[in-house]
């Protein structure tokens, strides 16, 4: 399966990086470095010189727990990032899930909405969307941070998130989406516990095998510091599973994901090339 091309995006003919500027006080693994809207456009700079594809820009955290942060704010907070690096020439998606807030950082440049609700925390977002006329990561969901895990209740999660995503694409493409432009995200960690995470790692290819591209975004998540924590079962800090997320980035991107979401960009970058020459290796790309 050669790696899918979304119309407006770099088609390098391998898995794409897409490199997180979170301009947020609060988000889990980076909150605060980059809220300064100088200090965020200078990372998403440094980010595609270390090899991003794509700079995905977000101005509310989304960690379990976390609070909303006002429209005005949000608004604030990404679109003088969004509209000077594209300035720039950079491929920005933008992480919101306003339709408000998409809307303006496709006019600010963005090419790429990235909704980590699938359209269910704003109903105009799809038709925004589709208005808009720019590709669409279509995340699963099952509702806001502050108590989404009291709903990671699964009896094949694989398969429930699979038709669950499914489900959200029909309504979005009822709305005029252009199905040429849905992405699909698992959304780790999102109403998900650990072992839901490793299930659909696991099993990539039933989101694959959907036809649409697949986004990934394990970058630093709490299922990898708990992974890799020490003898007395402190989980490793964030910063500390970069390592960690290069190799889920190498597996997924074997495995045929569309793109990777990550904190570090260099050594992911180099990992999904890795991962290039193996399926090129094993004809699959
Ligand atoms: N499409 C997509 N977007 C996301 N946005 C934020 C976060 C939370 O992580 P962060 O706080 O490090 O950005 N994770 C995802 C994800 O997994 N997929």
């Amino acid at each position: 399966m050669s790696a899918a091309a979304v119309p407006g995006l770099p088609t390098p003919g391998r898995c794409l990086v897409m490199g997180v500027v979170n301009v947020t006080p609060d988000s889990f693994s980076d909150g605060g470095a980059w809220f300064d809207a100088d200090k965020a456009i200078r990372h998403g700079l440094d980010l595609v010189a270390e090899g991003a594809d794509l700079i995905d820009v977000g101005g509310e955290s989304t960690r379990p727990g976390a609070q909303r942060v006002s429209r005005e704010e949000e608004l604030r907070r990404v679109v003088p990032v969004i509209e000077a690096l594209a300035a720039e020439g950079v491929p920005v998606s933008v992480d919101t899930m306003r339709a408000e807030v998409a809307e303006a950082a496709v006019a600010a440049g963005a090419r790429l909405v990235n909704d980590v609700s699938g359209g269910l925390a704003d109903p105009d977002m799809p038709r925004a969307v589709a208005a808009a006329g720019v590709p669409y990561v279509v995340m699963h969901w099952r509702g806001h941070s502050h108590d989404m895990q009291t709903r990671a209740v699964y009896g094949d999660v694989v398969r429930e998130v699979r038709d669950e995503l499914l489900s959200r694409v029909d309504a979005v493409l009822e709305e005029g989406v252009d199905p040429a432009m849905i992405v699909l995200d698992p959304g780790l960690g999102f109403a998900k516990h650990a072992e839901h995470n490793w299930s659909l790692l696991a099993h990539l290819d039933v989101l694959r095998d959907t036809g649409y591209p697949v986004l990934v975004g394990a970058s630093r998540k709490r299922f990898l510091g708990r992974l890799l924590a020490g003898p007395d079962g402190t989980p490793r800090p964030f910063a500390d599973c970069d390592d960690a997320t290069v190799a889920v980035s190498s597996l997924v991107a074997a495995a045929g994901a569309w793109c990777v979401r990550v904190h570090r960009v260099r050594p992911n970058a180099d990992a999904v090339r890795v991962a290039a020459a193996l399926r090129t290796a094993a004809g699959e790309i």
